[in-house]
């Protein structure tokens, strides 16, 4: 068997990152070899175990990456659009690998991102969970064979502490069901809405959020036809589903060629 693939954790006392030291703990595939969060954090020196709920490891969470950049293969990061793109000009200089969950870039930083993806290799995904990513392949069916006939909504709820919407797994429902349909997401989406609205147009994919509790993820995309209602729905009851998955991402990952990659290759899903 090969050795482990070294991952360093970004935001190390997030809700993603304890769940990823946990999912890679009871993995044999990954270590985490370092973790990181925002300088001047309560949390710098303390030790990843007891931080992530679990026994001392004796790794203690640091602030600056690019002095650790041989102490890691892959870096695994859930945090905010500006930590990420300060971690890619890291893995850029250093040849490293990123596995991204971090959700909520603007159209200006996706583009940062695609350019990197010539010099390292990315995978990236708004949703790691293996039942999302077989929702997206059941939704872009589901759009094919439903056609233009049906009206499409999107409706997500998160929990009270997310700072982003739509959420990311909500863009790319939209967006797998707007190609489906040879549809551009941008022209056709409508975020929410108010007042005298106006009949619904057709071709417009509708985005609805809720904000509250401690709801973990929560996404239903339904097909409204005359009749009848298809919903592709799916209910996150933990966040470890989505640390399984990236910690499955960077393993897949180390070795790659430079390139940007989603769960859909690391899945095999087609
Ligand atoms: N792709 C997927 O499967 C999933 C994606 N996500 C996404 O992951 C991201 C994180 O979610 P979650 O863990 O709930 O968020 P949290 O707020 O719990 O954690 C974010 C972590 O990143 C740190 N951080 C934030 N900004 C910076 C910065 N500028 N520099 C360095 N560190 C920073 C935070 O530190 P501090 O607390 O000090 O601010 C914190 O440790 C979100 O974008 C979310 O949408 C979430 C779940 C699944
Ligand atoms: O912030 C979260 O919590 C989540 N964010 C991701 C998103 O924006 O889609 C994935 C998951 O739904 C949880």
């Amino acid at each position: 068997m090969s050795a482990p693939v070294r991952i360093a954790v970004l935001g190390a006392s997030g809700r993603m990152g304890r769940a990823v030291i946990q999912a890679a703990s009871a993995a044999a595939s990954v270590r985490v070899t370092a973790a990181f969060d925002r300088a001047g954090s309560d949390v710098i020196g303390a030790d990843i175990g007891p931080l992530a709920g679990l026994a001392a490891m004796n790794l203690k969470v640091r602030d600056e990456l690019a002095d650790a950049v041989d102490d890691f293969d892959v870096v695994v990061d859930f945090t905010r659009p500006e930590a990420s793109l300060a971690a890619l000009q890291v893995c850029r200089s250093a040849g490293k690998g990123m596995v991204i969950g971090t959700t909520g870039f603007s159209v200006v930083q996706l583009d940062q991102l695609a350019a990197a993806t010539h010099e390292i290799p990315i995978v990236r995904a708004a949703n790691f969970s293996v039942g999302v990513n077989v929702c997206l392949k059941l939704l872009e069916q589901a759009a094919r064979a439903l056609g233009d006939d049906y009206d499409v909504e999107i409706v997500e709820a998160h929990h009270r502490h997310k700072v982003d919407a739509p959420s990311g797994t909500a863009l790319a429902m939209g967006e797998t069901v707007a190609e489906a349909l040879g549809r551009e997401l941008s022209e056709v989406a409508v975020y929410g809405r108010e007042g005298h609205t106006g009949e619904r147009e057709r071709p417009t994919i509708g985005f609805a959020t809720v904000r509250g509790g401690d709801v973990v993820g929560d996404h239903s995309v339904m097909f409204l036809g005359d009749g009848e209602r298809i919903e592709i729905a799916h209910r996150a009851s933990n966040r470890l589903n989505f640390a399984n998955g990236a910690v499955r991402a960077a393993a897949w990952l180390a070795g790659r060629d430079a390139g940007a990659y989603g769960m859909r290759e690391v899945l095999g899903l087609g």
